[in-house]
């Protein structure tokens, strides 16, 4: 699914008047019954609701909620925000509406006329949407903290006010909801870890938008959903043999650290690669191959392989920061000219070279997580500014970052695709190890780094969900994932179509 700009969610709105056709207020009236119809099935009728409406469409949706709550025998007072604009002319023409039906209906133009609010209240958030273009001050940042500051549920129609949809504002108030009922398709603004506070659960809403407007645009960031993921998974050969499936090699583990590379290992097999070699220093040669009995192994003392030998080399779990891990990973870097995995350490020696990063192999895939790619690439004020960078150095240097978070970013080629699955008890040290290890499986498979950066992702996010069945958030290891893994290879195969354009 396309993540779309403030612009473009209007324009998917004037799309759908022009193509469908349908009539801005009566698109109005159907984007506000959806969410009235989501009220009553909630039983929200039967609370009293304050209405607080902004002057514009959103303002709009608010009073065509209030109306048709007013309809299914709820207690609705309403209340408009001025601030010194004229309404819209569809807000307007509800407006003339509803005066006819109520006479709770108020118009905020000072903090002294603010309406007590109690908790037993539910408030509908309709001050502003899709077309905010400024951060909330004055009267309606007041507005936005009064109803913070009370104990009622908040839902938010389209966006909590104050939210701009593919902006960051800093220090600006916004309305904190406890859910959001949102038009059509999930807004850019409500991956950023500063705004998810704010948004609370989130119901997408089919309001009725054409789907034929996505393939019109060109949309900055995709969302990575099953259909997307299921239809990158290759199938197997019934014929086919060990050799058909990549021989992997990977750089891992050091003093202390060999569970990295364990991890690392055990993933990547878990992920169809045909042969593994690690490559570990002497003393962790019995602990791998006692721990990994499948993968074969080397030891670093001998020096870099032939690395022409293998189909996919990562580096980095476990590896160590010292002077000969750095000329290991430099005298990879010089010889190997093939997509690669660069991880944890990997990324932490090339933070302190970053002349280096010009040698990388393009299609290499990074992983790094917030405060490695701020090593790498210098600190970024907040989520949206480190997305950007990321987006915008994927094109510049031809590697493939793996932005690691709630909603892990594959930036590439100047584009971004947000992955969708995943949870909090995956927040634990030795998870990157298991995503490193399937990505190098799926890159040694011959997949399309793009592809094994999308799939891994997904993958990684999926095993994480299906253990959590058998764990909590708190009790949730790395290990475990490895375990889930092959449950997730076969929940995505599955015949579907995407809006990636990947499928067969
Ligand atoms: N037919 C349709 O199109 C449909 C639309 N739908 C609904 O419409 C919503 C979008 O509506 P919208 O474009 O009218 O903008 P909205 O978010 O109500 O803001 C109003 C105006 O406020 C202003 N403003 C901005 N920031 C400000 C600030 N900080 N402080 C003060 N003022 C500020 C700015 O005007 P300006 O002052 O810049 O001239 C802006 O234009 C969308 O989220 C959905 O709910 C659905 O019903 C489906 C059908
Ligand atoms: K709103």
């Amino acid at each position: 699914m396309k993540l779309l700009s403030a612009q473009q969610c209007q324009q998917w709105d004037a799309y759908t008047m022009q193509h469908e056709p349908i009539a801005s207020i009566d698109l109005m009236e159907r984007a506000g019954l959806k969410c009235t119809e989501w009220l009553i099935e909630h039983k929200y009728n039967e609370m009293p609701l304050l209405i607080f409406c902004g002057k514009g469409n959103n303002g709009g949706d608010g009073l065509v909620i209030a109306r048709q709550m007013i309809a299914a025998g709820a207690a609705v007072t309403v209340y408009i925000l001025e601030y010194g604009s004229k309404g819209t002319d569809d807000f307007q023409r509800n407006l003339e509406k509803l005066h006819r039906l109520s006479k709770d209906i108020h118009f905020i133009q000072s903090p002294a006329v603010f309406p007590v609010i109690e908790q037993d209240h539910l408030v509908i958030d309709a001050l502003f949407g899709t077309g905010l273009n400024r951060p909330l001050h004055d009267l309606a940042a007041a507005l936005a903290e009064h109803i913070n500051q009370s104990n009622a549920k908040v839902i938010a129609i389209d966006v909590p006010s104050g939210m701009p949809v593919d902006n960051f504002f800093v220090d600006a108030p916004v309305l904190r909801a406890h859910r959001t009922l949102t038009f059509q398709s999930l807004k850019y603004a409500f991956l950023l870890p500063e705004y998810g506070k704010y948004t609370g659960d989130i119901t997408v809403l089919d309001i009725g938008l054409m789907h034929s407007y996505l393939s019109t645009i060109d949309a900055v960031a995709e969302l990575v959903e099953q259909q997307d993921a299921a239809c990158l998974l290759k199938g197997r050969d019934r014929f086919s043999h060990k050799g058909n499936y990549g021989h992997a090699l990977l750089l891992a583990g050091n003093k202390g650290k060999m569970g990295a590379a364990i991890l690392a290992a055990k993933a990547c097999l878990r992920s169809g690669v045909g042969l593994l070699t690690t490559c570990v220093p002497d003393d962790g040669l019995p602990i791998i191959q006692t721990a990994v009995s499948e993968a074969m192994t080397i030891v670093r003392e001998a020096g870099l392989p032939d690395i022409h030998a293998y189909s996919a080399i990562a580096a980095g779990p476990g590896l160590g920061l010292s002077t000969k891990e750095k000329d290991l990973l430099f005298n990879l870097l010089q010889q190997n000219n093939k997509p690669m995995v660069l991880d944890a350490d990997a990324l932490t020696i090339l933070s302190q070279h970053t002349e280096k990063l010009t040698s990388i192999p393009p299609g290499s895939l990074f992983t790094p997580h917030p405060k490695e790619f701020d090593r790498l690439f210098g600190t970024s004020e907040d989520t949206l500014e480190r997305y950007r960078k990321a987006i915008q150095l994927s094109a510049q240097y031809h590697f493939i970052i793996i932005l690691k978070g709630h909603r892990t970013l594959v930036a590439a080629h100047g584009r971004a695709w947000f992955n969708t699955t995943g949870n909090v008890g995956m927040a634990k040290g030795g998870s990157g190890d298991v995503l490193t290890g399937i990505l190098t499986a799926l890159l040694a498979q011959g997949y399309d780094p793009l592809h094994a950066a999308i799939l891994g992702v997904y993958l990684h996010g999926l095993a994480g969900d299906i253990a959590l069945k058998q764990q909590s958030v708190e009790s949730l290891l790395p290990s475990d994932l490895i375990e889930s893994l092959g449950n997730a290879f076969n929940r995505l195969k599955i015949n579907t179509t995407s809006s990636l354009g990947c499928s067969g």
